[in-house]
């Protein structure tokens, strides 16, 4: 139904209205700015001036008032940037102030009081709200009802009420270009235009169509821990984006973006997701990769594998010999079985006989072994067991030192008595010297008794591997216990950590207290959770206790087939009495045809629902040599790039297919960029990737580079595969040479 003429006029006077107050309110913001610059110039001067060059000669005044004046400075910068953040929140404003508006009559009420919903608040000076935003309490009502009863939450308790209308805009340039009725159910439309445009940067903010599941994700505060699943295309970092914002503005004085961190595949990705918090009107949180932060934490020693090296090597590696023992090893550390190892190998360490002996110094009885054990083991056992020793080293280094003071005056005094010596320093140094030379081999005591050397204590697990698989009551072969322990020492003794070693050194480095403190982390995003192992769970429970955690994933994309969390249960034990798990039950990203043709090479069905968007079949080609698939392939990309489409991902299974299709492309003046290690920078355009590193990443057009049963050749590979094809939001060719991959028969007959 179109608007009458009327309702237009109506509309374009509220929008004058509202643009008209922006406007005043940006003026006032930028006099303010351009005073608190002509201000900060003043206090420059006045510093210049007072105080010219800051001295120590000059006394304790001249400090002090130079304080005074960095204070003033630092309120000035303050000032400064958040002025410019609100100059920017109007200008967004002036080029379009709202998208949505819903007419509410509150129960027992009889006025309707007509909600505009925009990225940001807009009040004028009688405290008239002209616009909401999107967070507030009321806003939530625009994507959770169409129009008829509807209710919200906010501090006061649940308002109730009628929608009597609900209408959808766009406007831009401070115009609006169209609006509509929404409770004709036309949302399915809008998504359908807003999802067929080609992706012309990184990705972007949902706010104007976010779907009711979607909000209630993204509201939820009714539980410490959701964890939301999801298929591909769901919109689960969407939600995760829109979710961090949420926060930000509900809690705006206690939660800061400093106290959100979240976890993502890769820094290609974290690159890709940069912009949409900013577009949001928020800073971005801390971002790091599991990587990232356990190698930050663990010794540089050794050399550590990146998830990259190791799936490379899962991916290429299956021929040699070597494959069998490392995929043992990774099954074996990444199995339940090994978590409660590592758990009883932490309570073992904590009650364990240390041997402790007495500290006795010329006789003297500094502290007996009994009370180191008690110290060790009743005053301190509420610390984990690297605070424990510190603690006991710093304790018997206290308790030692009025007698080595009381030695060093002794020698000093014999020193002096000599006659060798006149200068008093001299002897100072001398007597020290003599004490410490004579104390080293207590202090070795000391610092063996209370060492903590990580990788020897990982090492003495494999050693006790036995007994303590014993102790959870999992009997394994001799043989393989064997393997495990010569396989894990031998690379240590190379000094190589490979990437599930790192993860079992993280958790016993954090379970026996050698973790920095995380606590200022009150909220935890971890993205692409299906990747992430049920030890890396307790890891991230472990590092950050207090604070909330928001995962997402899907089951269906866990790329790599050894390293997954392979079911939410795993998960949801751990904390299960504040836990909820929900469910997203559509996906945005592809055409119906690329989805249901995902969705094929899947083994289970999955029901979940997608946008009614069509467009052409998915396009699997073979070919009889490679030189005519790359002929081909060329030929597509070149035509692609004329029909405007903005971003065609080429996604091959490894990085040495990247670099060699990177090179035949540039080889063929085709522009291109390749992304090879996941620390490289995400750009747009023609882009080569490797099949792991361009999960959570969407192109205009995919390519499958070489889906041959001689590249794809094993069942592992499906759930990869299976992600790569959903990175397609408009087209998905798929092109092989010699036998097609078994995965594939079945799309292919399709
Ligand atoms: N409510 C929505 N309105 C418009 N677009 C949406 C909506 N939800 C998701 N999308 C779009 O769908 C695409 C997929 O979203 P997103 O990447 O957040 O999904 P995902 O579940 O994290 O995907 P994957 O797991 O496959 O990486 C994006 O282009 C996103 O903008």
């Amino acid at each position: 139904m179109s608007l009458n003429n009327y309702e237009w006029d109506l509309e374009n006077e509220w929008l004058q209205k509202v643009l008209n107050e922006a406007k005043r309110q940006l003026d006032e913001k930028r006099d303010a700015k351009d005073k608190l610059k002509k201000d900060a110039i003043e206090t420059q001067r006045e510093l210049w001036n007072d105080l010219g060059s800051v001295s120590i000669e000059n006394g304790l005044d001249q400090l002090s008032d130079f304080v005074s004046f960095m204070d003033i400075m630092r309120n000035q910068k303050r000032s400064h940037e958040f002025t410019k953040k609100l100059e920017t929140k109007y200008e967004k404003m002036i080029v379009s102030p709202y998208f949505g508006r819903i007419d509410f009559v509150e129960d027992n009420e009889s006025s309707t009081e007509k909600c505009y919903i925009g990225l940001s608040n807009l009040i004028d000076e009688d405290y008239d709200f002209l616009v909401y935003d999107w967070r507030a309490p009321i806003s939530s009502m625009f994507y959770d009802y169409e129009t008829g009863q509807a209710s919200y939450e906010c501090p006061e308790g649940v308002i109730s009420g009628e929608i009597t209308s609900k209408r959808q805009y766009k406007i831009n340039n401070g115009k609006i270009e169209y609006m509509f009725d929404s409770n004709l159910s036309i949302d399915d439309e809008i998504l359908q235009e807003l999802l067929s445009k080609n992706s012309d940067d990184k990705m972007k903010g949902i706010v104007t169509t976010i779907q009711k599941e979607q909000n209630q994700v993204i509201r939820n505060e009714n539980y410490k821990n959701l964890i939301v699943q999801g298929a591909a295309g769901s919109g689960k970092t969407s939600v995760a984006l829109h979710r961090i914002a949420y926060l930000l503005y509900r809690h705006k004085y206690t939660i800061k973006p400093e106290n959100i961190i979240i976890f993502s595949p890769n820094n290609i990705f974290n690159d890709y997701i940069s912009n949409v918090l900013p577009q949001l009107g928020e800073d971005n949180m801390y971002q790091t990769t599991f990587k990232d932060y356990m190698h930050k934490e663990l010794s540089n020693e050794f050399k550590k594998e990146t998830t990259s090296e190791m799936m490379e090597y899962i991916l290429n590696s299956s021929e040699k010999l070597a494959y069998q023992h490392r995929i043992k090893n990774i099954k074996f550390k990444t199995s339940l079985e090994f978590m409660n190892i590592l758990k009883q190998y932490v309570n073992h360490l904590e009650t364990m006989d240390r041997g402790f002996e007495d500290i006795i110094i010329r006789g003297k009885l500094i502290i007996s072994s009994k009370n180191i054990q008690k110290l060790f083991f009743n005053d301190y056992s509420n610390l984990p067991v690297k605070r424990r020793l510190k603690k006991l080293k710093s304790r018997i280094l206290f308790l030692i030192e009025p007698y080595k003071k009381a030695w060093i005056d002794e020698i000093y005094q014999e020193l002096d008595e000599s006659g060798d010596f006149i200068d008093k320093q001299e002897m100072i140094e001398k007597s020290t010297l003599i004490v410490n030379e004579n104390l080293k081999h207590i202090n070795f005591k000391i610092s063996q008794m209370t060492e903590f050397n990580l990788v020897k204590i990982y090492r003495n697990l494999f050693k006790n591997l036995n007994k303590l698989s014993n102790k959870i009551n999992v009997k394994y072969d001799n043989n393989f216990i064997y393997h495990i322990k010569t396989y894990t020492i031998d690379n240590l003794n190379a000094r190589r950590l490979y990437y599930e070693d790192q993860v079992a050194l993280l958790y016993l480095k954090g379970a026996l207290g050698d973790i920095p403190n995380t606590s200022q982390i009150k909220y935890v995003i971890i993205d692409e959770a299906q990747d992430y192992t049920p030890l890396q769970y307790e890891i991230f429970y472990q590092l950050f206790k207090s604070a909330n955690m928001t995962i997402l994933g899907d089951i269906n994309q866990s790329i790599n087939p050894f390293m997954n969390v392979g079911n939410y249960n795993n998960i949801y034990n751990i904390s299960k009495n504040d836990t909820c798990i929900i469910n997203l039950t559509k996906s945005y990203r592809s055409t119906m045809e690329i989805t249901k043709f995902s969705r094929n090479l899947l083994t289970e069905n999955i029901s979940d629902e997608y946008v009614e968007r069509h467009g052409d079949e998915p396009s699997v080609i073979g070919f009889y040599d490679e030189n005519s698939m790359n002929k081909k392939l060329i030929e597509d990309i070149k035509s692609y790039k004329q029909k405007d489409y903005k971003s065609i991902g080429i996604i091959t299974k490894t990085a040495r297919e990247t670099r060699d299709v990177y090179n035949l492309l540039r080889a063929n003046d085709i522009d291109v960029v390749s992304i090879e290690k996941d620390d490289d920078d995400y750009t747009n355009g023609v882009l080569v990737i490797p099949s792991y590193l361009a999960k959570g990443l969407e192109f205009d057009v995919v390519f499958i580079y070489d889906a041959s049963n001689k590249n794809y050749n094993s069942e592992d590979e499906r759930l990869l595969l299976y992600t790569c094809c959903t990175r397609a939001l408009h087209v998905l060719n798929i092109y092989y040479f010699g036998e097609i991959t078994s995965l594939l028969k079945h799309n292919k007959d399709i």
